[in-house]
């Protein structure tokens, strides 16, 4: 896994704007770029936020070698050596507020926010996009298998089918984040402390002379830890039983089998069957893993036919995202320096949804003083005061249409955006990985299953204020009229 010498991994357009903007004087120019999707990914209501330990571990090694500045001397565009030699002293010196991992965000907010010279804040764009998208993407999608089987135990089996090793390693640490249990990736169980789980493949059985032969051997070598592969012949006829009577010969020995795992064929049918099997023969602590193409769809599906899992192995369909693989975050400049002061920016499209919300903001989590469950996200300018005493009141506009709006009542406030870096200085403590999972519980507590539901959830409303909504709107106007023939 590459924490150092990521410089270079960013999309040439950003070294070209660099240089134009040094060869224009204006590099050192102050911006406020935000990061935020907006459109959820596979019909879910909300996406887990993940990706910043690796941003802030890119950030902190954030520096171009002695390879790197060779190797953009040589480019087509000429740059001037004396650009190059101020990237050698480059550093991030910027400010970034994020969303914490774990927690639930929704499209249309900012989750990242970067400030600093356009220089930082236009650089790290790419790589910044690309660890939250990918690592956001799977969170969510591991979070959306967890919800349909929140009690058994998940395991991570993705590996083999990721695109590539950072997507297998982040990808685990992804899923982990939002409830799987394990991951069979051993380097993500090294670097991470990810818990690991293997059972055996069919090439250990297809070893030797009989299936029977394999699983004893396996179980005389792994006595702690047997979960053998009963589908290399005839799972009925033959895995489930030799599978008994290394179980049975396990227990002569004082040792219980973990489990079978079942790997192809009707999995609900063959769980029943097994399951009646193993209890016959008085083994009914075995438990049973499935696995095969599984996704979220097919294990409420399995659930729903009474299958007898107790544990998923999920590989492919998790780690590639296969029903969406990827999450459309973006970057958008929403200020810029303009002589002594900041001023909002905005990005003005034909299509409505894609017009950006100018100036930094805040993002703020209302819960309701009652219950202590979300009542919608507010969206404010960091200038802006929240009515915090008992019984306040406050209007939420919807960030498109000026016509829908709601007054919320009695509400808590969760400040969203957590300050990761000032001037440069890291002055975030990195949670570990469990407390991120922690948090990401704890979040869950917070919603309503109206929005956590897989099909159709409730849409959780996302409000810009007052201030947000008409400094967007005075600058859409000032746009049209400017350009009205
Ligand atoms: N009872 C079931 N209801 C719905 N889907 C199931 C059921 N049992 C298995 N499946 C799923 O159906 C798909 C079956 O795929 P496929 O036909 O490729 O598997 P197979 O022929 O059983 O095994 P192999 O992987 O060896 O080809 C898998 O995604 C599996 O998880
Ligand atoms: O199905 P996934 O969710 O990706 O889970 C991982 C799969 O990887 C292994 O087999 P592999 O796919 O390599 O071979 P197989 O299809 O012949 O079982 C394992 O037996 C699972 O089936
Ligand atoms: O341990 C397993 O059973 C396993 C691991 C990765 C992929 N398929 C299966």
């Amino acid at each position: 896994m590459q924490t150092t010498g990521l410089a270079l991994h960013t999309d040439k357009y950003q070294i070209n704007m660099l240089y134009a903007h040094w060869m224009n004087g204006s590099h050192l120019r102050k911006a406020v770029f935000e990061a935020y999707f907006r459109k959820l990914p596979f019909g879910n209501g909300y996406a887990v936020f993940a990706g910043l330990e690796r941003i802030v571990n890119y950030l902190v090694n954030l520096r171009f070698t002695e390879e790197d500045l060779a190797y953009l001397a040589k480019q087509e565009e000429n740059y001037k050596p004396e650009f190059l030699e101020m990237l050698r002293d480059f550093r991030f010196g910027g400010t970034l507020l994020s969303m914490k991992e774990g927690a639930l965000v929704f499209p249309n907010e900012p989750l990242i926010r970067v400030e600093g010279t356009i220089m930082e804040a236009q650089l790290i764009e790419t790589a910044l996009l690309n660890f939250m998208n990918f690592q956001t993407l799977i969170a969510t999608k591991a979070s959306r298998i967890k919800q349909v089987a929140p009690d058994d135990i998940l395991l991570e089996f993705g590996t083999r089918r990721a695109q590539e090793a950072d997507a297998a390693i982040w990808g685990a640490r992804a899923a982990y984040i939002a409830g799987f249990d394990a991951t069979s990736n051993m380097l993500a169980g090294e670097y991470f402390g990810i818990p690991t789980k293997g059972t055996h493949a069919h090439s250990w059985v297809q070893g030797f002379e009989s299936e029977e032969e394999a699983f004893e051997l396996y179980a005389k070598a792994l006595p702690d830890q047997v979960t053998l592969l009963v589908d290399t012949y005839d799972t009925l006829k033959s895995g489930v039983p030799n599978a008994i009577k290394t179980a049975k010969w396990l227990a002569s020995q004082g040792k219980r089998m973990s489990s079978i795992r079942l790997d192809s064929g009707d999995l609900a049918y063959l769980s029943i069957q097994a399951r009646k099997m193993l209890d016959d023969a008085g083994l009914s602590y075995v438990k049973i893993v499935a696995s095969n193409d599984l996704d979220e769809n097919t294990i409420f599906n399995l659930k729903a036919q009474g299958a007898r899992i107790d544990i998923w192995g999920i590989g492919t369909q998790l780690i590639t995202a296969a029903d969406q693989p990827a999450l459309g975050g973006v970057y958008k400049l929403v200020e810029r320096q303009k002589g002594d002061t900041m001023v909002p920016t905005i990005k003005i499209s034909a299509n409505p949804e894609k017009i950006s919300t100018p100036g930094k903001k805040e993002v703020y989590r209302l819960l309701s003083r009652s219950d202590k469950k979300a009542l919608g996200d507010y969206i404010t300018y960091p200038s802006e005061t929240i009515p915090e005493e008992r019984n306040n009141k406050l209007r939420l506009k919807h960030p498109l249409n000026s016509t829908l709006q709601k007054t919320v009542k009695n509400f808590e406030v969760m400040r969203m955006l957590e300050p990761i870096f000032e001037h440069g200085q890291l002055v975030y403590e990195l949670p570990s990985l469990d407390q991120v999972r922690d948090y990401h519980k704890q979040q869950l507590s917070l919603f309503w299953p109206e929005y956590l539901r897989k099909l159709n959830p409730e849409i959780y409303r996302i409000s810009l204020s007052e201030e947000v909504w008409n400094q967007r709107q005075s600058m859409i106007e000032a746009y049209l009229e400017q350009h009205d023939e």
